[in-house]
């Protein structure tokens, strides 16, 4: 009898912590509902409001539009052209299914949350990343932590420094072009992301640790797995309920985590054996981001020959390392992937570009890597080239940031109107920025020479509306190297291929219906990729 009654009133006691976490999750929705309702009675830009759903319904029945596997970060600029009236800064009430939002579309309001007051990073991108660094990362480090940490890689991704990898760029660069070649051989379909993606992480290896991965030639089981957890990678807030919370993932992790800390471990114990050996001395010229954490850590604590390296270092460190290795190579390889693209549509714009790289390299296409090579600031005196990677990434981002907004700090519009940031999801939406027809004059077509007109023309970019790298201190601490990548793949690549699509191929041969957005096929999936990692065939040039 007392078991009988014990374990009713484990029921009860269970029953009644129930019914109160419904009541005060209940509580806290209506009031947040009513808070919203608020700001909308104030005159804030919001679509029409739902005291029970929030804006889902317009949101659901927006997103189902889209393509199903099309980027979140699609769903701002449906908002803006199906509601044009809202203006382009306006709140989004997704809770509690998401996190609501604050949108952000213009450069004015950018300005004010990315460099006069740098906004917090988004608690959900640091479990985003999580996997991989622990929370320990650059990325989403804050005040001084962040500011200390950013202060010892700053010169590791200077100009200067990066000038002297152009050699070591090229030759990863002359990998990429002799797979190519197999596939001009084989004349196959091929995904040209997965060949983009090898030769970044190959040109990033040599940045952050001085090692040559190789895995454009032969596979390297490490980067395979760092590939799968950056795969695994969830922002929590998927529409899907399985996809949040699949129980597999913390498995995938926590076997692929095992492997990557592994390899960058003794890497690490590597480096630091070679800078004891040494003193240091030889090993402080070189700027590769271990050595540079390393130099900092000798600066900051005396260290005899013997003495060990703290461990909380260390974890920091190979957390850094991993985020490098991670924001180092996706990114710049799905823009690699769309200047190619761009460029393969564009053939009018593809001509003068090969007519630029003829006048700085000469003609012989043979010698433009040793050229190159040998004298890396040519790189600098390509404008229109600049100008298309520049343009293609204005039509495609590879980046969305995110920022948490803080209690009693607003964003002021050009209206006058205060729009409180707490307690939401502050969305600096470079994307809607960069197609929006109020900063750009046909924002939908590929333009280059927008970067190239003067001031007083009307093509020329409004200050401040192009944010491929981001402003202000957070922006990209690896711009100038992506930009060297970039622009070495084109001049390399561009002249000596033709390229050509081959979505439309894939699907007459599959029998299936074309899946466009707005009637691009190359729209942007998972991690801001070009769907179906872009098939291409490739050609010789002019054959
Ligand atoms: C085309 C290539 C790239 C693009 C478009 C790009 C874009 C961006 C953007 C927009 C941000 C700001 C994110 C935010 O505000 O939340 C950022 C930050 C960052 N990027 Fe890049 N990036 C590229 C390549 C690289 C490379 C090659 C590296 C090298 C390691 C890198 C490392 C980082 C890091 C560590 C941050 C965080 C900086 C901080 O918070 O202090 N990125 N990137």
């Amino acid at each position: 009898m007392f078991g009988k009654l014990t374990s009713k009133l484990i029921v009860e006691t269970l029953g009644v912590l129930f019914a109160i976490w419904l009541l005060t999750g209940l509580v806290r929705l209506v009031s947040w509902r009513l808070y919203i309702r608020k700001l909308k009675a104030e005159g804030l830009p919001m679509l029409p409001h739902s005291l029970l759903l929030g804006h889902l319904p317009f949101v659901t029945k927006l997103m189902g539009q889209l393509p199903k596997d099309a980027h979140a970060a699609y769903l701002p600029g449906e908002i803006q052209r199906t509601y044009p009236e809202l203006g382009p800064n306006y709140y989004v009430d997704l809770m509690p299914f998401a996190p609501s939002m604050l949108v952000i579309g213009s450069p004015e309001a950018h300005y004010q949350i990315a460099q006069e007051h740098s906004l917090p990073k988004l608690p959900n991108l640091r479990n985003f990343v999580r996997p991989l660094t622990d929370g320990l990362d650059m990325l989403t480090m804050e005040g001084a932590e962040w500011k200390q940490w950013r202060g010892v890689f700053n010169p590791g991704f200077s100009h200067g420094h990066m000038m002297t990898l152009v050699p070591a760029i090229v030759k990863e660069t002359q990998s990429f072009c002799r797979n190519l070649d197999k596939h001009v051989k084989s004349q196959d379909i091929f995904a040209m992301k997965s060949l983009t993606d090898y030769l970044t992480l190959d040109i990033i290896g040599q940045v952050v640790l001085g090692v040559h991965f190789d895995c454009q030639r032969k596979p390297s089981p490490v980067m395979e797995s760092l590939r799968t957890q950056i795969r695994w990678f969830s922002f929590g807030v998927e529409p899907n309920l399985f996809d949040r919370y699949n129980p597999v993932r913390p498995l995938v992790q926590w076997y692929h985590s095992r492997i990557v800390n592994a390899y960058i471990s003794s890497q690490f114990d590597e480096r630091v054996a070679m800078h004891r050996t040494h003193d240091g001395s030889d090993v402080r010229r070189t700027r590769t981001i271990i050595d540079l954490a390393l130099t900092a850590y000798k600066n900051d604590v005396s260290t005899t020959k013997s003495a060990a390296i703290d461990p909380f270092f260390k974890r920091v460190c190979m957390s850094q390392i991993k985020l490098f290795l991670f924001s180092g190579h996706d990114t710049t390889s799905a823009a690699i992937c769309y200047h190619l693209y761009l460029l393969a549509q564009h053939p009018k714009v593809l001509a003068r570009v090969r007519k630029e790289h003829d006048s700085v390299f000469g003609t012989d296409t043979a010698s433009t890597a040793s050229i190159i090579s040998a004298a890396p600031h040519l790189l600098s005196q390509l404008p229109l080239t600049t100008a298309v990677i520049k343009e293609s990434l204005r039509l495609f981002s590879t980046v969305t940031p995110s920022r948490q907004g803080e209690r009693g700090f607003s964003i002021k519009d050009d209206q006058g109107r205060a729009f409180p940031t707490g307690d939401f999801l502050v969305l600096p939406d470079s994307q809607s920025i960069h197609k929006s027809p109020a900063y750009w004059p046909e924002p939908e077509s590929f333009i280059p020479d927008r970067f190239l007109v003067a001031p007083d023309d009307p093509l020329c970019p409004v200050k401040g509306a192009w944010r491929g790298f981001e402003w202000g201190p957070r922006n990209c601490i690896g711009q100038e190297l992506a930009m060297l990548e970039m622009k070495a793949a084109l001049a390399l690549v561009s002249r000596s291929y033709d390229f050509t699509p081959a979505y439309e191929e894939l699907d007459k041969k599959a029998g299936r219906k074309q899946v466009t957005l707005h009637g691009e096929r190359a729209y942007q999936v998972d991690i801001l990729q070009p769907r179906g990692n872009l098939p291409m065939r490739v050609n010789a040039r002019g054959r």
